[in-house]
C-alpha cells in the first residue's frame, strides 16, 4: 500500500518504504458495549489518526468521516472489505495532495467491535514535505515534524489520563507539537458550522 501511495503522488514505489524499517505500527482492539440508549450521540469524537495510514475493520456501522464539503458522511458498511483511513502523515509527506481522513464513531445500539492497524514510519523519521511535491506546489504548507514525536505529542494530548498528567506539569509537549484537529477535514473546516 504505501508503494501504491507513493506512486499515487507520481514517486518510485520504493520512495516511502525507506522509512518503514522498524516502524511502531499498533493494532488496537476496540470493544463498543451494547448501549440501549444510544441514539445519535458521538462515541469516538472527530479526529485523524496520526501514523501513514490505517486499515479498519469494523464489525457494525457507525464510522463516519468528513467530505471535502466539511460534510459528516456515513462509511457503508460492509463485511469483506477494509477501510483505508489516511493519516497525518502521509498528509504532510504529500504536502497536502492526500488529506488525513477525519473521521468519528456514532454510539450506536447494537454492540460493535473495531479493529485498527495504524501502520506508521520508523520512530525517527523526520517527515516533511516531500522534494518533489514542494517544488511542484510552489511551496512546503507544512513545518517539519518527527514521527515519534507526533504520535507522542498526539497520544498526550487525546487521553483523559495523560492529559491531567500534562495539565499538572508531570510530562511536556515535545518541541514543535501540532495541536490536535489541525490536519485532516476537519482541520480545514474548523472555523465552518457544522
Ligand atoms: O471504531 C472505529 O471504527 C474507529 C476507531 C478509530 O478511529 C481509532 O481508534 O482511531
Ligand atoms: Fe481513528
Amino acid at each position: 500500500m504505501m508503494g501504491g501511495f507513493a506512486l499515487a503522488l507520481g514517486l518510485e514505489e520504493n520512495h516511502l518504504l525507506h522509512h518503514v524499517t522498524k516502524p511502531p505500527s499498533q493494532l488496537r482492539l476496540i470493544h463498543y458495549p451494547y448501549n440501549p440508549n444510544a441514539e445519535d450521540a458521538q462515541g469516538i469524537g472527530a479526529h485523524t489518526d496520526y501514523e501513514c495510514f490505517t486499515l479498519l475493520l469494523p464489525t457494525a456501522p457507525g464510522l463516519e468521516v468528513m467530505n471535502g464539503a466539511g460534510e459528516w458522511i456515513d462509511v457503508p458498511f460492509r463485511d469483506d472489505a477494509l477501510v483505508v483511513n489516511i493519516g497525518d502523515m502521509l498528509e504532510i509527506w504529500s504536502n497536502g495532495e492526500f488529506v488525513a481522513t477525519s473521521h468519528r464513531v456514532r454510539k450506536v445500539k447494537e454492540e460493535r467491535y473495531s479493529f485498527p492497524l495504524f501502520f506508521a514510519c520508523d520512530y525517527h523519521t523526520v517527515v516533511a514535505p516531500l522534494p518533489e511535491l514542494v517544488t511542484r506546489h510552489g511551496q512546503a504548507y507544512y513545518p517539519p515534524l518527527k514521527a515519534g514525536d507526533h504520535l507522542y505529542a498526539q497520544t498526550i494530548q487525546t487521553f483523559n489520563y495523560l492529559r491531567e498528567r500534562l495539565a499538572r506539569g508531570e510530562i511536556a509537549l515535545p518541541d514543535g507539537a501540532r495541536e490536535v484537529g489541525s490536519l485532516g477535514q476537519h482541520g480545514k473546516h474548523k472555523d465552518s458550522p457544522q
